[in-house]
This record gives C-alpha cells, sequence and structure tokens, in this order.
C-alpha cells in the first residue's frame, strides 16, 4: 500500500543522486532513511539505531554526498570533508561500493577511498594526497594514516561517521578512536548507526556527539514474522550434520543460504562432509586473505554460488568455542588460532555486510552472544525480502537458546524462536550414509583442506602475479601439484536411494540433481510471504511434518505444535 512516507524527491536532493538512487531501483526511502535524512541535512548530530538491513548506510550516505555536492558550488579546494569508520574490511568496502553508486552520476564531484584493505600505508598514500571527499576505514587504518600525515582532517572535516558503532569497542578499537579524535576539527557533524544499542554506543554518544536527534527507530531489532520466520532445533551434534545433509541434499531448504558456525576448523568439516554428497558449498572465515573474502562476498550475490558456511567474528573471542562452549561470551579476542595462524581482527561476516537475496540463515553452531544471533540472522530478510533463519541447538547451547529468547521476547513477541518439530526418526536412513562421509573428514583431511585454500590463494594473489611472471616453473609446480585432499567425495554418496527418503517427502524432493516438473504457482495474494523452505505436495511445508518426536504422520500433514 502506498504510504505517506516523504519521498527521495521531496528532500532537496540534488538531481544526480535522485537519478542514481532511481537507477538501484529504490522507490521510496526505508524508514530510517526518511527520518535520518531530513535531519542530517539540517545539520543535526544523529544517533540511528534501526535493525539490520534496514538502510542505514544511505541513511548517512545520502545526506553526506548532497552536503559535499552543495559545496562545490561554491568554489573550494578539493579536500577530506567526510570520514567513515567501520569495524571491518568487509564493510569498508561494501561502503565505497554503496556511495560510487550512489555518485554514479557525479562521481568527479564526490570521490571516495576505500582505505580499510590491506594494502600498504605507502601504497595507500598517493590515493591519499589526491584528497578524496570522503574516505572510509578502519579506526587503525585511519589512525595510522594520520600518524604518517598521509591525512590531514584537522581543518578540512565536516562529516564524521561511525558505522556498526557498537563494534568498534569490542573490536577493540576504542583507544584507536580516542586518539583519532585528537586530530579531528572542533565542529563537525556526526552519525552514529548501529542496529543494536549497546553500552559501547552509550559511551561513544558521550565521545563524539552533540545534542543529537536520536533516532531509535522499529521496536524490533529484526524484522516481524511476516517477514522473518525464525526457527530451532533441539538435536545433538551428529545430528546437526545429519539434519544439514538432508535439509540441503532434499533441497528441504532453497535459495541461498549462509552456514553459520562456530569455528574456523569447523566450517572446512563441514565443507568437506557435504562435498561428499555433491553439495558444493564454499567458506569464509578471518584466515583468507581480505581481497578473497569481498570476491566470495560478491561471487556469492552474483549468485555463483548458494551455499557459504561462515564463521562470525565471535569465533575470534575464542577460537576453541565450537559449539560444545556456550561460556565464549565477553572473553578478550585473540587474533591467532591454535596453531598459531593470524587471523585478521578486521574481519566480519555477521556485522554489516549486505549478502544479497539471502534467503536462510542456519545457525549450524548457535552465536555466543544476543548481539551476535541479530547481526547473523539478520543477513536475511534485509530491505523488504522475506527470510528463514533456523538454529540448530545441541543440549550444551540451551543456556544460549534461553539468552537469545529472553533478549529478543523483549522486544517484540514475534521475535522469539518457533522449535521445528522434525520428525527424526524418519531421517534415520541416511544416518549411516552420514557417519561414512563423517569418517573421510580427519583431522588430516581437514588441515589438508585449509591448505589448498591456500594455495588456491597463491595461485591467485595480485602480489605473487610478477613473482610468477618471472618464475614461470614455480607457477607450473604450483599448479600442477597433486590435488592436496585427494578425493574424500565418494561418488556413491552423491546419489540418495528413493527408499532412503521418508514416504512423505518422495514426491516433492529432488533426487540426484533430476529436478522434478516444476508446479506452477498459484500467484500469492498480496502481502504472503513466500517461504523459502520448499513445501510438498499437499501445499505444507515439508519441515514442518517431521516430528522430532512423538507418533509419525505418513500423510505429511503439518506436525507444528
Ligand atoms: N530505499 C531503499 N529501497 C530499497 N532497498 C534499499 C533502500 N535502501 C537500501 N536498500 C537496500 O537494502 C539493503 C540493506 O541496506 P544496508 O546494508 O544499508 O542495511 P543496514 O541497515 O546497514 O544493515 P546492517 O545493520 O545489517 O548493516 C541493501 O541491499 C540496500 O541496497
Amino acid at each position: 500500500m502506498a504510504t505517506e512516507r516523504l519521498q527521495f524527491h521531496e528532500m532537496g536532493l540534488d538531481d544526480r543522486l535522485l537519478k542514481a538512487v532511481a537507477d538501484l531501483g529504490w522507490s521510496q526511502p526505508t524508514l530510517i532513511q526518511e527520518k535520518a535524512v531530513p535531519l542530517a541535512l539540517e545539520g543535526k548530530d544523529i544517533l540511528a539505531r534501526a535493525r539490520t538491513g534496514s538502510g542505514k548506510t544511505a541513511a548517512y550516505a545520502v545526506p553526506v554526498i548532497q552536503r559535499i555536492l552543495a559545496s562545490k558550488q561554491s568554489v573550494r579546494e578539493q579536500d577530506v570533508r567526510a570520514l567513515i569508520l567501520v569495524p571491518t574490511k568487509e564493510l569498508g568496502q561494501q561502503v565505497q561500493t554503496m556511495i560510487r553508486q550512489l555518485t554514479a552520476y557525479c562521481s568527479r564531484d564526490v570521490r571516495v577511498a576505500d582505505i580499510s584493505g590491506k594494502a600498504d600505508l605507502s601504497a595507500q598514500r598517493p590515493i591519499l594526497m589526491e584528497k578524496p571527499d570522503v574516505v572510509v576505514g578502519t579506526p587503525s587504518r585511519v589512525l595510522a594514516h594520520l600518524g604518517a600525515q598521509n591525512l590531514v582532517l584537522h581543518s578540512s572535516l565536516e562529516t564524521l561517521v561511525v558505522d556498526e558503532a557498537d563494534l568498534l569497542f569490542s573490536f577493540g578499537f576504542e583507544a584507536d578512536l580516542k586518539n583519532l579524535l585528537c586530530h579531528l576539527p572542533k565542529i563537525y557533524q556526526s552519525f552514529l548507526m548501529s542496529a543494536t544499542l549497546t553500552e559501547d554506543v552509550q559511551a561513544l554518544k558521550e565521545l563524539l556527539l552533540h545534542n543529537p536527534v536520536i533516532l531509535k527507530l522499529q521496536g524490533s531489532q529484526l524484522p516481524d514474522s511476516s517477514q522473518l520466520q525464525q526457527y530451532s532445533i533441539k538435536c545433538e551434534e551428529e545430528d546437526k550434520f545429519l539434519l544439514i545433509y538432508t535439509l540441503l541434499r532434499l533441497r528441504l531448504v532453497q535459495g541461498k543460504t549462509l552456514v553459520f558456525v562456530g569455528a574456523v576448523d569447523r566450517s572446512y568439516r563441514l565443507k568437506l562432509f557435504l562435498e561428499q554428497f555433491g553439495i558444493p558449498a564454499c567458506v569464509l572465515n578471518s584466515e583468507l586473505p581480505v581481497h578473497s573474502r569481498c570476491h566470495i562476498i560478491t561471487q556469492f550475490n552474483q549468485g555463483f554460488y548458494d551455499y557459504i558456511i561462515a564463521t562470525d567474528e565471535q569465533s575470534l573471542a575464542d577460537p576453541t568455542a565450537a559449539a560444545q562452549t556456550p561460556a565464549g561470551k565477553g572473553k578478550k579476542k585473540k587474533t591467532t588460532e591454535k596453531g598459531g595462524k593470524t587471523k585478521d581482527k578486521e574481519y566480519g561476516v555477521s556485522r554489516g555486510v549486505d549478502f544479497q537475496n539471502v534467503a536462510n540463515v542456519i545457525n549450524f553452531d548457535f552465536p555466543t552472544t544476543v548481539e551476535s544471533y541479530i547481526h547473523r540472522v539478520g543477513r536475511t530478510a534485509r530491505a523488504d525480502n522475506p527470510g528463514t533463519a533456523l538454529s540448530f541447538i545441541a543440549h550444551t547451547e540451551l543456556a544460549l537458546l534461553s539468552e537469545v529468547e529472553e533478549g529478543l521476547a523483549g522486544d517484540h513477541a514475534d521475535s522469539v524462536l518457533k522449535p521445528y518439530q522434525f520428525k527424526m526418526d524418519e531421517i534415520e536412513g541416511f544416518r549411516y550414509r552420514c557417519r561414512d562421509a563423517m569418517r573421510s573428514v580427519t583431522k588430516q583431511a581437514v588441515r589438508e583442506a585449509r591448505l589448498k585454500e591456500i594455495k588456491q590463494e597463491l595461485l591467485n594473489s595480485e602480489k605473487l602475479k610478477t613473482y610468477f611472471e618471472d618464475n614461470p616453473r614455480d607457477l607450473q609446480l604450483l599448479r600442477h601439484d597433486k590435488d592436496i585432499h585427494p578425493a574424500v567425495v565418494k561418488p556413491h554418496l552423491k546419489n540418495v536411494p528413493e527408499y532412503l527418503v521418508p514416504e512423505t517427502l518422495r514426491s516433492a524432493v529432488t533426487l540426484s540433481g533430476r529436478r522434478r516438473r516444476k508446479r506452477r504457482e498459484k500467484p500469492k495474494p498480496e502481502g504472503v510471504v513466500k517461504s523459502s523452505f520448499k513445501k510438498n505436495i499437499q501445499g505444507k511445508n515439508p519441515l514442518k511434518s517431521f516430528r522430532y518426536t512423538g507418533g509419525r504422520n505418513r500423510k505429511g500433514k503439518a506436525g507444528q505444535s
């Protein structure tokens, strides 16, 4: 239904900006944009809390760009006018991309540089010497450049944005941020943006904002159940593998899916496990170079992969904390994992990264904090899209589930996770195959999978390109080195014999990669969200026809209580 929402063209924005917004297909501002943009254009400091995926980036980017465009009408020296602080490199690149999209018709007038990447300070110096209008970076990076005099802000800066504000302190940026403030002028406009309002944000508010307008939008921190459906399934550790196999192999979960696990090792375990059934997934973790991480996200967004197995930043708090250890909460961040592997402390998958069109988020391991749950689940149901979140809960994670439910219940009655009644006994037939597959996923296989990833990185490395040009033999050796994790894939596991498929699903699922004839879907009445979980022939969600305990329901009637 058309609302009386203030429209972009009623905000007094530059035509070039409006054209770019139209190109992005944004027919109207989101709620946070509608509220924040006019206030920002009035010059107010803003503290905004709005749920994940609600369009906070453009809520500050649009006024930042507008202000720069307006100032360019008078002859002024080229200078850095806006600084956007982000907690992670992924987010840095994403913010830069969004600003580039919004300045598609005025890219000469508004130049943006993201310095959060891994390049040497000296390599980034020339970029900063050109004084881009907008600089995006992590606090440590920005501080390093300020210290090296590559960046001077005390006379030119007009706007400071702190994106994902709650994360900056928890990522250990507090000292950097305080030092950084000494380099800023006395007066500038500030924005603090966050999906969660923590004590850290409160502390930041005192530090950065002057008499701000506080926009605390939407009661709930996550979309309500008409847009986002949240479920939990109680199961034991081994069942997690059985469940994910069933959900993905029988395509009960459809569409792009992010699977979160609690540790890097575990992500490779899961990847290798799924690979044996012919289910390809890529891993995303802090050990991968930033370039590769961003590449994976871009490729996922472009539809090259359906599944990403991600280790989010909570695992940095305690790398050994897989599913079994709910006590990771509040622990100090480490930057090395077992075995001395260096992790990137400026890595974050679940915070702010705009994975596009994610239909499902699966918490294979449950997150250790309420915030982490919100941010992980917030990767789906973004903007106006529907989404589903499904959490596997081992008994060691029950306390965490209660904590999250409590945290969300205060927020919105709709937010509470509904139990997914799953007939585990009907998929018992798959257990043997899963055990068979798990036997191949040895520590050695996991180690080799990690090595393979590194080998791939070496082959793709821009930095090593010239080295390989000078030393082609090394490149050949690396290329023709025997595949590091040889055929753990067992071809016989790829196919699912029909007799193993629960009766209730036989007519609905896709086996051996062959699709059954698609049923033409009736157009849905307005407002009905299409579930991303595949429906069975009776039109019921097949997952709901399973019961974890209790009697069988051969007819496939919905068994959810
Ligand atoms: N006015 C709009 N209309 C439609 N889509 C929009 C609009 N504004 C932003 N979007 C899209 O919504 C998605 C989410 O936006 P964004 O990443 O800014 O959310 P966010 O609030 O910063 O989320 P998070 O808290 O997770 O960082 C993006 O894909 C963006 O392109």
